[in-house]
């Protein structure tokens, strides 16, 4: 249960006053999630998510929560944070920071197929345009800086096996954000977590995208493989499937085309999005913060991935 601050109604009756809301019905506490205790809430004005973040500062919300708030003004499916009647977005409960944001109807579609792929990848190319002219900056904060403090600290857990691919896909990924063509992919806000537990489809349709507490500024193009890593293999083995591969690409490709520094830098990107993913379970597995409170996610099935891109060419993007 991924409930890890209680919350009762009674608990908001005087604290939901300062938004306009109505009076609060009814509240149930979501039992998925490993960062942050979520609820369904019910007011008078309709269904929302009251999240109250366990591990994020108040500080460091204003990038997440603004850009939610930009993006679902332009009409992407995102969860609207609703603003206080003194235009608050960010608040106390219980001594920690939380919004309360608009409801996305769906469900998760843990089974996609191309014509999901493709929904998915017209939504990130659109996402990736209504961020251009969004004005907070921050790094992605688990980017080639925090790859190459972190793979260190993990390296004495790691057989030799997992020390010699880490130590070279470092060097390689080093190399690569150095060259040329890496500084002229275009770039700007990314979602950069993209995952299928984090978007909602009803039916055949996209109905909207959550968890926005990993975005940042980096390429577009480390977004678009984060997200193909993860929506178009074969969860058992990472190898790509060629048709949803070709649905997402494509899509996106119809909505923002992609650029030919993009077609030179896509195998590599694959294989930093793998690296990314494989180096943050790993941490998780091998110097678990004090306060975390449920299953790490296995590192193999990422270090799976990232051989597996770099034995083998993915299809390139459509020009
Ligand atoms: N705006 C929303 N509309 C509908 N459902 C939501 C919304 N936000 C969150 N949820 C539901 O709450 C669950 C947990 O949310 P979320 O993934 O953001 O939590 P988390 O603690 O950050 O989890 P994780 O770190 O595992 O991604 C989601 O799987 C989804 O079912
Ligand atoms: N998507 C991440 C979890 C953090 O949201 C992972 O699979 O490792």
């Amino acid at each position: 249960m991924a409930v890890f601050t209680a919350v009762t109604l009674d608990d908001l009756h005087q604290w939901i006053k300062q938004f306009p809301l109505g009076r609060a019905l009814a509240l149930d506490g979501i039992s998925s999630g490993i960062d942050n205790s979520n609820f369904f809430l019910t007011t008078e004005r309709g269904e929302y998510v009251l999240t109250i973040f366990e591990n994020l500062r108040f500080e460091q919300l204003p990038f997440y929560v603004q850009l939610m708030r930009h993006l679902a003004e332009r009409g992407i499916p995102v969860p609207a944070p609703v603003p206080t009647a003194s235009g608050e977005l960010v608040v106390t409960l219980h001594g920690k920071p939380a919004i309360i944001v608009s409801r996305l109807s769906g469900a998760s579609q843990l089974d996609p197929q191309p014509v999901h792929c493709a929904e998915v990848g017209r939504m990130l190319a659109r996402m990736h345009l209504a961020g251009r002219d969004f004005d907070l900056h921050q790094p992605n904060l688990r980017g080639l800086d925090w790859i190459l403090a972190t793979a260190p600290q993990v390296q004495p857990y790691l057989s030799d096996g997992e020390a010699a691919l880490l130590r070279s896909e470092t060097a390689f990924q080093s190399a690569f954000a150095a060259g040329s063509a890496y500084a002229a992919l275009p770039r700007g806000p990314v979602h950069a977590d993209l995952f299928r537990n984090n978007v909602m489809f009803e039916g055949e349709r996209l109905s909207g995208c959550f968890d926005f507490y990993f975005a940042g500024v980096d390429t577009w193009l480390f977004d678009v493989a984060v997200t193909v890593n993860d929506w178009c293999i074969d969860l058992a083995t990472g190898v790509l499937d060629e048709a949803r591969v070709r649905a997402l690409l494509d899509a996106y490709h119809a909505a923002r085309p992609f650029t030919q520094d993009e077609q030179a830098a896509w195998q590599p990107m694959l294989r930093a999005g793998a690296l990314r993913f494989w180096l943050s379970r790993l941490y998780d597995l091998h110097l678990p913060r004090a306060a975390e409170l449920l299953t790490p996610h296995d590192p193999t099935h990422f270090e799976r991935i990232l051989r597996e891109r770099i034995e083998r060419a993915a299809p390139a993007l459509p020009l």
